[in-house]
């Protein structure tokens, strides 16, 4: 069956880009990042623009009227790269060419993409396309990729609170850090404090982690790591920036025995991700299926991964990683990111954008929770949509 037409749409107001929240939100407060070290921009990360992109949705249309569509971070940009470049190769395929659409779609944009925003345009597609192809065939994304190897997965939370994440069912929770090298001792104590309060809260068991959204240097983050070791820090995640790929390999070489290094959720491609184990980076790798290249690159990365005997546990990015998730040997457990402003509860990580959105019960889901064609949601029509570009 052929595609007839490729549709690219923005939407404000979290959805895919989840730090894009109206209102006051655990996950846009006082969390550290590499632009932390300007006072002005340590509040807040909408402040220096975190949300800047809003979200892109993709639509595809096959000859038969079915559509399948996909929602990532890239707004206005996004939209651009999609309609005016992308599209041509999608529009007159068949919906079974997904290889041959990527590699197009790839190697078009080479010489201006590679990663970034235009493989969040690129990965959008890609997730269209087998949207569509579920919803051709009337099966789940995931029986379409060898089936699942697990009934039932665990999550761990992130979000402001593991306290009540533990009360939840989770497995784990994944606590943003909120000081860095700019706030010097005084602030890794404090990181150490909530660590140390939050495990008096949780008990041994529980996991425990720091994310560190890039924020970090090579000494702070070792500095970190050993003093973090004493409260069972499970792992420490994307301490520095995606491109220090020899920062991440000294790192790993002098962490606490046990802990673990993960990072990969602003890494694209199977060529970034083998930067990461050829210099042996981390234990842990973290493609978000909506930025790294879409499912047809996540698998390829995902099998590199296994070579290596590395764990991938994607970025958290709703039905988009669960299907994957469900059919990988490693990748045992997910992430599920708290979009409820206090962490407090169990609320669809794209909100308010899908609808039929799955979300765990009790810290798990059923594999039958996915079994529906396609990726199983549909756009929420009371989210409204504007397509500013037409080709
Ligand atoms: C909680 C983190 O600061 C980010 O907001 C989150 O998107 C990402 O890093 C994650 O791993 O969930
Ligand atoms: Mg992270």
């Amino acid at each position: 069956m052929q595609i007839k037409e490729v549709r690219a749409f923005v939407v404000r107001g979290g959805g895919a880009d989840y730090h894009d929240q109206t209102e006051a939100h655990w996950i846009d407060d006082h969390i550290c990042t590499p632009m932390s070290k300007y006072e002005e921009y340590k509040q807040s990360r909408k402040s220096f623009g975190i949300n800047v992109l809003g979200t892109l949705v993709v639509e595809i249309e096959a000859t038969d009227g079915t559509v399948g569509f996909a929602v990532t971070t890239g707004g206005e940009i996004g939209a651009f790269i999609v309609e005016k470049h992308l599209a041509r190769f999608v529009e007159g395929a068949d919906v079974t060419d997904i290889e041959k659409i990527w590699d197009q779609m790839f190697n078009s944009t080479l010489y201006y993409g590679r990663k970034g925003v235009v493989l969040n345009a690129i990965s959008g597609v890609d997730l269209a396309l087998w949207d569509l192809l579920g919803k051709v065939r009337n099966e789940p994304v995931h029986k379409m990729i060898g089936g699942a190897v697990r009934d039932e997965l665990k999550f761990y939370a992130t979000g402001a609170r593991p306290d009540l994440a533990k009360e939840m069912g989770f497995i784990g929770g994944k606590l943003p850090l909120q000081w860095g090298p700019a706030d010097g001792d005084e602030g890794l104590k404090k990181n150490i404090e909530t660590l140390a309060h939050m495990r008096s809260k949780v008990g041994d068991d529980f996991w425990l982690m720091f994310d560190c959204w890039m924020s970090l240097d090579l000494n702070y983050s070792i500095k970190l790591a050993k003093a973090a070791s004493e409260y069972g820090l499970k792992w420490i995640e994307e301490a520095l920036p995606p491109d220090d790929y020899w920062g991440y390999a000294e790192l790993r070489e002098n962490i606490p025995d046990g802990m673990m290094v993960s990072t990969g959720e602003h890494e694209a491609t199977r060529w970034g991700f083998r930067m990461l184990f050829d210099k042996n980076c981390c234990d842990l790798i973290q493609p978000d299926v909506g930025w790294c290249g879409g499912l047809t690159e996540l698998l390829k990365i995902s099998a590199l991964a296994d070579a290596h005997n590395k764990l991938v546990v994607p970025h958290g990015s709703s039905v988009y990683s669960y299907h994957f998730v469900f059919t990988r040997q490693n990748s045992p457990f997910a992430e599920f990111l708290m979009m409820a402003p206090n962490a407090d509860k169990v609320v669809p990580m794209f909100n308010p954008l899908l609808l039929d959105e799955p979300v765990p019960l009790n810290g798990k889901m059923n594999i039958s929770a996915l079994d529906k064609p396609g990726f199983g949601v549909r756009l929420n029509p009371e989210c409204e949509l504007s397509r500013p570009y037409i080709h």
